[in-house]
């Protein structure tokens, strides 16, 4: 009998090269003779051909894009989408990323099919044998990994959150990509109920934090939310992305997509910046393993220095300011 996965994706939500690191976890965790993954990805508009070709080569047997434009901002297509297709597939396992809006689409679709929910788990194990599903979630700031077995579920249903990994490693095949665009009839009725009055959509957010090579890493040490534009600056400079603490995103002074560690993203950067960043646990479980950390704090005792390969004891903004004028002079003409 074939063991099916399901991976559901948003494509205004999922960077598709989070989407190709995923895949090739499951497809490596996995291991399991007769095994089939099924992708879907929903889309408001035009999927590039570009993302099409890329996705053409992952070790998927079947790839269903779905474009209409009842997905926009609000879940209830979504929900009403995947549960019809889970009813189709008849999945095993239901996987996805661990985006905060397919978190609360799949946390409403487990619920109707009365099965428990795995969520921001960090590694997957699966027993060949008996096809039952473990997770691993940190917990404790990353000081342990609890172990999440599930048991009687008639459908597994997790969210991963795995490194992106620029190189993975699968062997790449030529699958068929369907672009479905007019099956939506039966999900139109949901569309009436909601009367969208007003949008207020946050500023388009172009900040790659996931794929980003060199990440500028800024937590409350900066001391004014005017100075994040340094960081901004910096990220462009370098060609990289910015990346902060939480406490910057509960000020308000970002966005929490920008956010980095246990309850923010997993980043994978090779060289990362900590400017005015203490170094606690709960965000540097988040950073990945760059081959270069420099810290920037005032503290010569904070914490980040124990992980950091460069300390700098001065001031953050002082220092990233520094740097620009550095970078920009050292890079001119490159
Ligand atoms: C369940 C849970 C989940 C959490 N998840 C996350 C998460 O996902 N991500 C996250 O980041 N945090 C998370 N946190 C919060 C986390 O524990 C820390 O409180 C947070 O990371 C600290 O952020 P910070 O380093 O910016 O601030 P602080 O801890 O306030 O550190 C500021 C640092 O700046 C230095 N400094 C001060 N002035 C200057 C200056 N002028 N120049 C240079 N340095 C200066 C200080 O010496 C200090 O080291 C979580 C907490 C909990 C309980």
């Amino acid at each position: 009998m074939e063991h099916v996965i399901f991976v559901p994706a948003i494509y205004h939500v999922d960077e598709i090269s989070q989407l190709v690191s995923l895949l090739s976890f499951i497809d490596s965790r996995i291991a399991v003779k007769d095994k089939k993954i099924i992708l879907h990805l929903y889309s408001n508009r035009q999927v590039e051909n570009k993302d099409i070709n890329y996705l053409k080569t992952l070790p998927v047997s079947q790839i269903v894009i779905y474009e209409n434009d009842l997905f926009s901002d609000w879940e209830q297509p979504y929900i009403e989408a995947i549960t019809q297709h889970i009813n189709t597939i008849k999945p095993h396992a239901v996987i996805s990323t661990s985006s905060d809006f397919i978190k609360s689409v799949l946390a409403r679709v487990a619920a109707r099919f009365s099965c428990g929910f795995a969520v921001d788990c960090t590694d997957l194990i699966f027993d060949d044998s008996t096809h039952n599903y473990s997770f691993l979630k940190p917990a404790y700031a990353g000081n342990i990994n609890a172990k999440i077995s599930v048991k009687n579920s008639s459908i597994v249903f997790a969210t991963l959150k795995i490194k992106n990994v620029a190189e993975c490693s699968f062997e790449t095949v030529d699958s068929k990509v369907e672009i479905v665009s007019n099956l939506f009839e039966n999900l139109k009725p949901f569309s009436d109920r909601v009367k969208i009055i007003e949008k207020n959509l946050a500023e388009n957010i172009d900040n790659k934090l996931e794929s980003a090579k060199i990440v500028i890493g800024v937590g409350r040490g900066i001391k004014d939310k005017e100075n994040l534009k340094y960081a901004f600056e910096l990220a462009n400079l370098l060609n990289g992305a910015v990346g902060v603490t939480r406490p910057l995103v509960d000020m308000g002074w970002l966005d929490k997509e920008y956010q980095i560690g246990q309850s923010g993203k997993i980043v994978s950067p090779q060289i990362y910046f900590a400017f005015g960043i203490s170094g606690a646990a709960h965000h540097i479980c988040g950073i990945g393993n760059p081959k270069l950390i420099i810290a920037v704090n005032k503290n010569k005792d904070a914490q980040i220095f124990k992980i950091a390969h460069y300390g700098i004891v001065a001031d953050a903004t002082s220092i990233m300011k520094s740097f620009i004028k550095a970078f920009k002079s050292r890079l001119k003409g490159c």
